[in-house]
């Protein structure tokens, strides 16, 4: 299968490293001191237990030139939400007709906005839960955990089966079906939402925040918030998941902190308005209140440019 990564960051680097060290046949597509090191130096995953270094990859900040070996099978899309425009305006040269997108990128939003730009190449939904950063240039450092994708699989795609045994064959890199996307996607945006307000305004991670009880009301706060939303919008909860989610956190890592908090303190852009942002957009449009998610969106809002404010 040929593989284009669109991002090669702390997702969509990972996601590529993994699979091109099964044999995929994997792109890259990258820019600035990030491409260049790619370039020169190869990929190298920085990982407890798994390291990796891919010494030549194939990279290019042109999806023109990665055309030259024909369109992709599929392009896994990683960018930052707000650079999603311009990524997926720029992927016509390696699309076919019958290339698929799986995006990657959190919320909600992520398909219809690159669905936009790319005419009629199907998109597919997909969440990934891993924890990995550019650490330096050709570099991703992840602390471990889980690595694990859930994708769209309706409908029996036969390209998007090829991307579930490839990454059964891969190190550190699981991915299971699902039918039901918008739910899987749903109910990441809910506890995401939530631990990114938290880690982010309060800049500490996890353990200290459940382990003091006004924050940890706090996390529950914001987690009740959103599943309300949810059910406003049309997306209905199981009951308990406010539990299930609060417990999920309180059994990761106590330096466990969401990569929106990670961007805070880099000064980079914030996916802020496709999280805290739109739990408060849609708890205005649809009635319900969201008192702790309008905080956390008006709190940082400033800082969502990637300015570091004093
Ligand atoms: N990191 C994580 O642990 C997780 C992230 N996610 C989600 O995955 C998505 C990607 O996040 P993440 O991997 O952290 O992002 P990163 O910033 O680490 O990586 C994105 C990369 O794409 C590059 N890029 C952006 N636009 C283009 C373009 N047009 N052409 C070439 N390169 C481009 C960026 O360059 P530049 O730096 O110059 O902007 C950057 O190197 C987000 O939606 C995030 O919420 C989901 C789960 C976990
Ligand atoms: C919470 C986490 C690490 C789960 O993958 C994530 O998606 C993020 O921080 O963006």
């Amino acid at each position: 299968m040929r593989i284009v990564i669109m991002g090669s960051g702390g997702v969509g680097a990972y996601v590529g490293a993994r699979l091109q060290a099964t044999g995929e046949d994997v792109a890259f597509i990258a820019r600035g001191a990030h491409l260049k090191a790619l370039q020169t130096e190869g990929l190298r995953l920085e990982h407890p237990q798994h390291p990796l270094h891919l010494p030549q990859v194939q990279v290019s900040a042109d999806a023109a030139e990665l055309a030259r070996r024909g369109p992709a099978d599929l392009v896994v899309f990683a960018v930052k939400l707000g650079d999603t425009e311009s990524a997926a305006s720029a992927l016509g040269p390696v699309l076919g007709p019958q290339t698929r997108i799986l995006t990657l990128q959190n919320g909600i939003d992520s398909v219809e906005l690159i669905q936009a730009h790319v005419g009629t190449t199907a998109v597919r939904g997909g969440v990934i839960y891993v924890s990995a950063v550019i650490d330096r240039p050709g570099v991703i450092r992840s602390p471990g955990g889980l690595h694990v994708i859930v994708a769209d699989a309706a409908g029996g795609d036969p390209t998007m089966a090829v991307f579930f045994a490839a990454c059964g064959r891969a190190t550190a890199l699981q991915a299971k079906p699902t039918d039901d996307i918008r739910s899987v996607l749903w109910e990441k945006f809910i506890a995401l939402s939530s631990l990114s307000a938290t880690t982010s305004l309060l800049r500490a991670p996890m353990g200290a925040i459940l382990g003091h009880p006004e924050t940890r009301a706090l996390q529950r706060q914001l987690i009740e918030e959103a599943v309300a939303v949810a059910g406003a919008a049309g997306v209905p909860q199981r009951a308990g998941l406010v539990d299930e989610v609060m417990a999920k956190l309180a059994n990761m890592p106590a330096s466990f902190r969401s990569s929106m908090s990670e961007d805070l303190a880099r000064g980079k852009a914030l996916e802020l308005q496709w999280l805290s942002g739109r739990v408060h957009a849609l708890g205005q449009q649809l009635g319900v209140p969201t008192p702790a998610h309008s905080t956390a969106w008006r709190a940082l809002l400033l800082y969502s440019d990637g300015s570091t404010g004093f």
